[in-house]
Formats: C-alpha cells, structure tokens, sequence
C-alpha cells in the first residue's frame, strides 16, 4: 500500500483514471444533508425553507457556480440548519428541475445570455391589466413563448375588470385553448372579485406571476396570500416604473398548499432559443400537419411548402396563432 501521509481511515488510495492523487481527507460527506426548497435569493444569501418547515439562510458552495441556483430549486444543504438569527448553511446540491423559466441577461451582465428566473413552477400566470396600464398582445404572446418553452401551462389574469371590457382581448386569445379568468376591485366596497378562482387554479401548485409593473401582481398576491404584505399601488413618478429594481423572483406558501412566485423587475425572457418544432408541442392539433414539412422547416408563412399551409378553415386560424407566437419570440419589445 502506498503511502498517503495520513492514517485516518476514511482516506483511501483510490487509483483512479486521473493518476495516482488520493481523494483528499477534505472530501467533505454529505450523507447528512437535508432538502429545502429555495424561495427567495438576495445578494448571494439563499433564503431556503427545509422540507420540515424550518426557513434558513444560506451561502452557495463555491462549486455549484454562478447562476447555478434559482428561486424554486430543490436544494441539498449541510451545515449549521438551525435557522437560528446569523447562522448559515451551505448549498451543496441542486437537485434536477422540472422546469425552468428563463430571462435575457439585462446589460451589465453577460449581455445576450440567459439566466434562471424561476425553477420548477408548473403555472405561468400572465398578469394583464385591461386598462391602466393598457394591455398588450405583444407581451402576452412573448410570455405565452416563454412558459410554453418551459414547459409550463398558461393562464392569462386579466385584472381591473372593473375599468374596461375584457371582451376584445378574449376573442383575441379564444383560439389558443387558455384558461383566462379575470379580477376586478369593486370600486365603493374595495373588495375584490375574482381571487377565488385565481386561487383554485394555482392551488396546491408551484406557480409564477408575471406582468408589468403596475397591473395588480401585487394586490393578487396580497389577496391569495394574506401575511405576504407586498407594497402596491408604489409607481415611481418619474421613471414610471414600480419600487422593484431588483430582479429576483420570491415565492410565498399559500396556506391552501403550493408556491406563489412573484417576479418583480422581470421585463423580458429569453426566447432566441426556442425553436419552432418546440413551439409546435404546444399545438398538437398541428403536430399532423406539420409531419409533412421539408427536414428544418421554420413553419413561418414565407416557407414555400410549410405543411402548416394545407390548413381548413377552422385550424387555419390555430395555425396563423402558432405563427404570431413565432414572430413573438423575434421581437424587440420586452416581455
Ligand atoms: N380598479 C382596479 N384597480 C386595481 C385592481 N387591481 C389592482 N389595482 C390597483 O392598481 C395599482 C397597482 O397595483 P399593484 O398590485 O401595486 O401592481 P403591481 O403589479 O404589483 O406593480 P409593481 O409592484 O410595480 O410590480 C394599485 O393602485 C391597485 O390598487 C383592480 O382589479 N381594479
Ligand atoms: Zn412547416
């Protein structure tokens, strides 16, 4: 046996296809570690809740990387779980994900890649305000994109239903097979309507908010979630924005069971990845049509033979859908 210049037994020669170095007494053991699931990330601090309930914070093992760990991950953590004030546990595991939604790196960063917005979620809730401010398809298709991409289902809120008619939007949408359900706020009494649907459709669930600043994200969360007390109603006059600059996404449990996810400051995902074959599983009604395109056909209306051209009547209309999603993912606007 060679020697390894120790005698503590839990150091073995191991020799291995990268040459004789023993695996070091520092290898750390993390037969010990428990899971948690992270719900809010903060200047390099992981806000975990331990499956059992204990919420902790955390630091990132430097080997895990950056942007290695999002808001919804499942993690693994050792070290000092107490949850005590100014303890901190260490993340050394993310397991694998579900799903992943993604966002376009803002300038600063690493311009042109994507970060993890949120891991996990099943349910993208679009937050769309029928006035004030007005809507806009365009965000709306790009976030449909962005959840489909995912893997996650859609349902588009339509808020303050009290200000303006739905209608317009909903035939908009009709062909698309989403669940649309609105709010409103009664003007005279405050209350509002509209929760109780919102609710039933994310419990039990992991579920995502997303919309402009300024629709209701937070007046919603605050209704499904009473002790989550998110400032509303905050619109920074001169910028026009909400008070949120960061972009860190932050989850509450709801006391029916499942995750609510707010994304405060998320205002573009990215989608320059997504192909179109992909777009297409969202649309198997199409997937038969599709079957007779040319290899790498982009299924766009300037393809020559497109499958998706052979269309009747009524799936045409499914089929000029599917295109405006594709167009969504190239433009500009965020969102
Ligand atoms: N009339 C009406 N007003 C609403 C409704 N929902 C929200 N509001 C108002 O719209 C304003 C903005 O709502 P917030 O909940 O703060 O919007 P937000 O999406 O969280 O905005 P940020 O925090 O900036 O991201 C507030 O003054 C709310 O009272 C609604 O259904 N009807
Ligand atoms: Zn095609």
């Amino acid at each position: 046996m060679r020697d390894t210049g120790t005698d503590d037994p839990r150091v073995r020669v191991r020799p291995g296809r990268r040459g004789s170095r023993p695996r070091t007494k520092i290898r750390p053991d993390f037969e010990d570690a428990l899971t948690g699931r992270v719900f809010r990330v903060d200047r390099g601090r992981y806000h975990v809740t331990l499956v059992e309930g204990t919420p902790i914070v955390a630091v990132k093992a430097r080997e895990l990387g950056r942007g290695s760990i999002a808001v919804g991950d499942l993690v693994k953590v050792v070290g000092d779980t107490s949850g005590r004030r100014d303890t901190l546990a260490r993340i050394v595991t993310v397991l694998p994900r579900t799903s992943t939604l993604r966002r376009t790196a803002e300038e600063g960063e690493a311009a042109g890649t994507e970060r993890v917005i949120v891991a996990n979620a099943e349910k993208l809730l679009i937050i769309t305000a029928l006035a004030q401010p007005e809507p806009r398809t365009g965000m709306i298709d790009r976030c449909l994109v962005a959840a489909y991409d995912a893997g996650m289902e859609p349902i588009l809120v339509l808020t303050k239903a009290d200000l303006a008619d739905p209608a317009p939007l909903l035939d908009h949408y009709s062909n698309l097979n989403l669940t649309v359900l609105s709010t409103s706020i009664d003007e005279t009494t405050g209350q509002t309507h509209g929760v109780d649907a919102v609710a039933d459709a994310v419990s039990g669930t992991i579920s995502v908010l997303v919309g402009h600043s300024g629709v209701g994200k937070s007046t919603l969360i605050n209704a499904l979630v009473p002790e989550a007390g998110r400032a509303t109603g905050v619109v920074n006059a001169v910028t026009g924005r909400g008070r949120h600059t960061s972009s860190s996404a932050i989850g509450f449990t709801m006391s029916g069971g499942g995750i609510i996810i707010d994304t405060p400051g998320v205002r573009s995902f990215g989608l320059a990845h997504v192909a179109p074959d992909m777009l297409l599983e969202a649309f198997p009604d199409l997937l038969e049509l599709a079957a007779d395109c040319p290899r790498g056909c982009s299924h766009a209306a300037t393809e020559p033979e497109c499958g998706l051209d052979g269309a009747s009547d009524q799936t045409a209309e499914r089929v000029e859908s599917f295109r405006r999603l594709l167009e969504a993912r190239h433009s500009a606007e965020q969102f």
